[in-house]
């Protein structure tokens, strides 16, 4: 198992649950669209699955391991298996984008001959193969978050997480960058996408959870004419 939810509960002051009784598990290879209304705690869930946050109750598994339970030293290791894009990009604008995305490797200490080829193909298969040496000011919303998908991919991970990878594009870059994810799940890393854009998700036909006052509903590929499962 790469996520296993077991009762998991999260509150911020102590008192009021803004996630309760979430239970929930995504398998080797899978793929999920995390929705609900916003406020739902969708960024909340996708924290507690990156370690950012402890849940307050309940468990959370991490490829196979409670990671609720291991010891603090051990979950930079976890971690390190996570690729994440965040809603916001977190790109440094005073780096271009091919040293953006190799920022990773750099501070893992890996010699850039051992990375230099996976950063230029990784940018060429996110279609920027030509703005490798732009820095994001000068770049498009759409350009940014493919730049944060391939920074995310650059250390191989087996989990990605992406916060709203289309809030900041017009619906065709969106559908663009939701293939990417779909792309990636097929070449066998498990995904988690989280969304509010029902219209895509059911453009798209994939597996959805949702999220509806602080507990998680297991749905299925909506059925919708064209739909590719
Ligand atoms: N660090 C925090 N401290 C206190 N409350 C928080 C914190 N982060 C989020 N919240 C609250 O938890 C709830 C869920 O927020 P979260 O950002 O997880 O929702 P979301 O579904 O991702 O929303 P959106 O779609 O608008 O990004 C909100 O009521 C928010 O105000």
């Amino acid at each position: 198992m790469i996520v296993g939810f077991e009762n998991v509960g999260l509150s911020y002051d102590g008192e009021t649950e803004i996630l309760r009784d979430l239970n929930f598990s995504l398998g080797e290879g899978e793929f999920r669209f995390l929705t609900g209304p916003s406020g739902a705690g969708k960024t909340s869930l996708l924290k507690l699955v990156y370690l950012a946050h402890r849940p307050t109750r309940g468990r959370v598994i991490l490829f196979g391991q409670d990671a609720t339970a291991a010891e603090r030293e051990a979950l930079p290791a976890l971690r390190r298996r996570i690729g994440v894009v965040f809603q916001e990009f977190r790109l440094l604008d005073h780096l271009t984008a091919f040293e953006n995305v190799a920022l990773p490797m750099k501070v893992a200490g890996v010699n850039q001959n051992q990375y230099r080829e996976d950063v230029r193909e990784l940018l060429n298969w996110v279609g920027l193969g030509d703005r490798m040496h732009a820095r994001p000011p000068t770049l498009s919303g759409g350009e940014k978050q493919r730049v944060a998908l391939a920074r995310a991919l650059v250390t191989k991970p087996d989990l990605i997480l992406a916060d709203e990878p289309t809030g900041n594009v017009d619906p065709v870059m969106g559908e663009k960058i939701m293939r990417l994810f779909i792309e990636l799940n097929k070449l066998g890393a498990a995904v988690i996408v989280a969304t509010h854009d029902l219209q895509l998700i059911s453009a798209l036909g994939k597996p959805t959870i949702a999220l509806e006052n602080g507990r998680l509903i297991e749905e299925t590929a909506p059925a919708v004419a064209g739909a590719r499962r």
